[in-house]
């Protein structure tokens, strides 16, 4: 993986794009439009803005004040979420039957927000 060089790309883009480009720039990926998560798990790369190859929470003096606070409740909050409920799509549809389209905005998002059944769990 190289390093994207901000400057070189920030100004032929709106900020909006600035993002989605970053994310599938072959310069810093293999493979850039596969959705493959995994590749960060042996990766070094930091996402609290110091490379910018993944900046979830922005970077420099506007990046998000909360990053610390995120990222020590994000386990806690998804686990709960996981532990409580068992997960359906409405009508019985299934993961292939999503429509994946993206919009843009400050972080890349579904152009059709993803509706989910929470079912209590209760053993
Ligand atoms: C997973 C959780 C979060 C993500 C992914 C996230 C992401 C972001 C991003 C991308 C920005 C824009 C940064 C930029 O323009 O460079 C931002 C700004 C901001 N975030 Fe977060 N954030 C998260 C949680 C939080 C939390 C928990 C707080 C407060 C407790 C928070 C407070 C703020 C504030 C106040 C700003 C505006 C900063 C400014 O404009 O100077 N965020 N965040």
């Amino acid at each position: 993986m190289g390093n994207s060089r901000i400057e070189d790309i920030f100004f032929s883009v709106t900020e909006r794009e600035l993002q989605w480009q970053i994310g599938r720039d072959p310069k810093s990926y293999n493979n850039p439009k596969k959705l493959e998560p995994e590749r960060f798990l042996s990766s070094d790369i930091d996402y609290k803005g110091k490379d910018f190859e993944v900046i979830p929470f922005g970077a420099g003096r506007r990046g998000c004040p909360g990053i610390q606070f995120a990222v020590a409740v994000k386990e806690i909050a998804l686990a709960n979420l996981v532990h409580k409920f068992d997960w359906a799509l409405p009508g019985g549809a299934r993961g292939d039957d999503l429509d994946m389209t993206e919009s843009t905005g400050a972080t890349i998002h579904r152009k059709y927000p993803l509706k989910a059944v929470a079912i209590l769990y209760s053993c």
